[in-house]
């Protein structure tokens, strides 16, 4: 499958307007082979660049894989000239900024003095309206000892909740200061409690911020805001309450080192889903966090001025992606006109639309996506993820009245199914209002607030203290609310972007992604060049029967049809891609056993859609429904051969003998332990594909099979019924009697479908394709094309596969190949009695 990684790329010029680039190419291709077409996409017209950098690293073009590390989703690439990096050296102390309206910056001090405050020109900017514009100053002296100064700040300057004088006074690792309303905890590495930091680091220069961040600012057009820099030193030992629900600067250090702590809460943790929206200053050095769980609370609102309510929400939804792995949560937005604010959530992985969404990712930054995503999130009402919840922002009018109306209904009845929507409510005033007032105007703004469980208000003079109402709500004292800026979220969000779910210690899985629009059996099968000696070395693996239906979004959709209790039922209305999807599953079925241990019998209720699939060598009938002397033959024959397996059989069980007796006997002491085997006779697995068995059960009048069409029923009935136990599965499209596994084929487009398990989660996937001409280079040229985030929520563009009017099919080349395989397998070797 080609692999899709999104890239930044600095080109020439103004390194503050990077061009996000989304590359397909099959896996590990160098980055040489798409340099020019990256260097073109960047500055039309201009060529592959001398020299590269993935932020301050050099690469070698030829040496450098897309897809391994550096080159990973979420990447920053300059030409010409490096990005400046954190440094490698360790950090003698860390500045974290733990909590308040600009929360999550980690500063790493070097030596001498850094000056905090408002002002741009701060070593240390802190985007706080009760921050003096030069508030107060920290010294490191050589010697590691860390002092702090105010410099006749307006609020003045809380070490521990003490006033700090003018005059320098000594900061003990893991003190907290408090300045307006943020917090900040000085740690120093030399401290005997704290843990070393993990280098590599930068200063807390102004100088430091032309990195990623200072970058990252420029293009957001954010304001001056603190610069988070990292990888970096590891997070201070904090108070219990405090480390249960992580600050946003520990969060951020989390992410950047991939820690334990990431995605450490499935459905099952305690403390799932439940988030910190700031902290109460009470006792000195102690923080308690302030604290709403969805599940209880149902929904969430924010109601106060948008700058305030933004950022908060920025900290909510960062911490949920941070903590909860993309198996436990999925995030959708909702966010009209409003991509500049949220395409940083297009960085995160629990956008991916892991359950067949048709979709780029979950978000809507346009009517006609936000009616998609509504009515994807009243499917999911209807048939809920097991141990999967999902949290929806809604930011602003979704601008289709069948969303509005979605939306309602998802306030109401969403958290029983585990869908909790995160509510912004506006208000036009900066700040300033009371309590009351700011919920009363924001509920105006916002309708949905009224139905959401809990709402934080941000009130007080500059909408930085938080309330929170409503049922659910902690009542408690006025907090200091979290947040963080556009630039912080950015940096969050392009850590986790490469992550896959095994790093944070939960069972490996490949990297969820979209379906794509086609899928080439033979690519999902890994046959891509289909011999007899890569058939003869599938044959001699596999045991069961297992099935490729096509490509999920965490690989190939697969199942072991030897292990079906009852038929497998293909569902799905004309032109879905039933009759591809039986061929495919034919041709999956050759791809799996030799012809001497399966065979296969084709049946048509209409038409001829399995033809191509006639050739495979594993076919030992072919029966259209057009003759009713050979479909009353059939009827019979197959009536005949279920009860020869059950005389040879007698009690034991075909699935359990063949896994103790090899490919092709079966051995009547199976069940018994350390009995001798006795040879009972070649029986092969026996499976019938029936396309369409609807037409079979109702033909039509003056169908030319109608006359004989019972009796084929009949005996298909019976192979359901009692084939089981004898080696006899049975597929077909239509509604076969006792189905246990359907597929469900939506057909937009052709061949997207659903795997549904009697018991067991579903599976979205695309059906692989065998009867097409598809030309196999088209699927391997690497490709560069920029990414509009506006239109991340769009379905993915669905290029024309063209089909070429010449050349085999990957069904007539896959016969081919399982016939000679077979001929040589052969040679010396009765060859095996056409069984019906
Ligand atoms: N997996 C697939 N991938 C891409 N295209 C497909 C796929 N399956 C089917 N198609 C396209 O859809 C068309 C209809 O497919 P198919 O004949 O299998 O549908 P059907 O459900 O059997 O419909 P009908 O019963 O009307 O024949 C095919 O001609 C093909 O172009």
């Amino acid at each position: 499958m080609p692999l899709h990684i999104r890239l930044t790329v600095l080109g020439h010029g103004d390194a503050a307007t990077g061009v996000d680039v989304e590359v397909a190419a099959p896996a590990d291709t160098p980055l040489d082979a798409v340099l020019g077409s990256l260097a073109a996409t960047v500055a039309p017209g201009s060529a592959a660049p001398g020299s590269v950098y993935c932020e301050d690293q050099r690469l070698d073009p030829r040496q450098a894989l897309l897809g391994r590390p550096p080159l990973v989703d979420g990447a920053v690439l300059a030409f010409h000239r490096p990005l400046e990096g954190p440094g490698r050296e360790p950090v003698p102390a860390t500045l974290l900024v733990v909590s308040g309206p600009d929360a999550g910056g980690v500063h790493l001090l070097r030596g001498g003095e850094a000056r905090i405050g408002r002002s741009a020109d701060a070593d240390i900017p802190l985007n706080d309206p009760d921050v003096s514009r030069v508030h107060c100053a920290l010294a490191l002296a050589p010697d590691g000892t860390v002092t702090v100064t105010d410099l006749g700040s307006t609020n003045g300057t809380l070490l521990n909740g003490a006033p700090v004088r003018r005059g320098p006074q000594p900061v003990r690792s893991g003190s907290l200061l408090r300045l307006g309303e943020s917090v900040l905890r000085v740690v120093t590495a030399g401290a005997p409690e704290q843990p070393p930091p993990a280098a590599p680091a930068a200063p807390a220069e102004r100088s430091a911020r032309r990195g990623l961040t200072g970058w990252a600012l420029g293009r957001l057009g954010g304001q001056e805001a603190d610069a988070p820099q990292g990888p970096a030193a590891a997070p201070p030992r904090a108070e219990p309450a405090e480390s249960r629900w992580p600050d946003p600067a520990t969060l951020l250090l989390t992410a950047l080192d991939a820690g334990p702590r990431l995605w450490e809460r499935s459905a099952a943790h305690p403390d799932a889903f439940t988030v910190r929206l700031g902290t109460v200053q009470q006792a000195p050095g102690v923080l308690p966090p302030v604290t709403v769980a969805l599940p209880r609370a149902g929904s969430l609102g924010l109601a106060g001025p948008r700058e305030r309510i933004t950022g908060v929400a920025r900290s909510v939804l960062a911490q949920l992606a941070g903590l909860h792995p993309p198996s436990a949560l999925q995030l959708v937005a909702l966010a009209v006109d409003r991509a500049r604010d949220w395409s940083w959530l297009g960085w995160l992985p629990h956008l991916r639309p892991a359950a067949g969404q048709d979709c780029r990712l979950l978000l809507a930054f346009d009517p006609r996506q936000a009616a998609a995503r509504a009515r994807e999130l009243t499917e999911l009402l209807a048939r809920p993820h097991p141990g999967r919840r999902t949290v929806v922002l809604v930011d602003g009018d979704p601008g289709d009245a069948q969303a509005r109306a979605a939306l309602t209904r998802l306030a109401a009845e969403g958290p029983a199914a585990g869908i909790h929507l995160l509510v912004l409510g506006e208000t036009p005033q900066p700040g300033g209002l009371p309590v009351g007032q700011t919920l009363a105007a924001a509920n105006v703004a916002a309708p949905l607030l009224r139905s959401c469980g809990a709402v934080a208000v941000l009130s007080g003079p500059v909408a930085t203290a938080l309330r929170l109402t409503g049922p659910a709500g902690d009542a408690g004292p006025t907090a200091g609310a979290d947040a963080v800026s556009p630039a912080w979220a950015e940096r969050f969000a392009r850590a986790l972007a490469p992550v896959g779910e095994e790093v944070a210690g939960a069972p490996p899985a490949p990297a969820v992604t979209a379906l794509p629009e086609t899928c080439r059996l033979l690519d999902a099968l890994e046959l891509s060049r289909v011999t007899p000696t890569a058939l003869r070395e599938r044959w001699s693996r596999h045991s069961g029967l297992p099935l490729v239906l096509g490509t999920g979004t965490q690989g190939p959709a697969a199942l072991d049809l030897a292990e079906a209790r009852g038929p497998l039922a293909v569902d799905g209305g004309a032109g879905t891609g039933r009759t591809e999807l039986l061929c495919a599953l034919a041709a999956s079925l050759a791809a799996a056993q030799e012809p001497d241990a399966l065979s296969l019998l084709l049946v048509e209720g209409s038409g001829e859609g399995l033809r191509p699939c006639a050739e495979l060598p594993h076919v030992t009938s072919y029966l259209g429904a057009t003759d009713p002397v050979r479909m009353r033959a059939f009827a019979q024959a197959l009536r005949e051969e279920l009860k020869r397996r059950a005389a040879l059989l007698g009690e034991v069980d075909f699935t359990a003998a063949r896994r103790r007796g090899g490919r092709v006997v079966a051995l009547r002491s199976a069940a018994e332990e350390g009995a001798p085997a006795a040879e009972i006779g070649a029986l092969p697995w026996l499976v019938v594909l029936v396309d369409d068995y609807d037409a079979l059960t109702s033909p039509a009048l003056g169908a030319p099979g109608r006359p004989a069409a019972g009796s084929v029923v009949r005996a298909l009935e019976t192979a359901a019924r009692e084939g089981q136990r004898l080696g006899v599965r049975l597929i077909a499209a239509g509604d076969v009697p006792g189905a246990e596994i359907r597929v469900a084929l939506s057909g937009r487009p052709p061949g997207r479908a659903e795997l549904r398990p009697a018991s067991g989660a579903v599976t979205a996937f695309q059906a692989g394709r065998v009867t097409a001409r598809i030309p196999r280079t088209s699927t391997l040229r690497p490709t560069v094309s920029r990414l509009d985030w506006a239109r991340a929520g769009d379905p993915p563009a669905r290029r024309p596969v063209r089909e070429l009017g010449n050349g085999p099919t990957d069904v007539a080349l896959l016969a081919s190949a399982a016939a000679r395989a077979a001929r040589t397998d052969h040679a010396g070797r009765a060859a095996t009695a056409t069984l019906v």
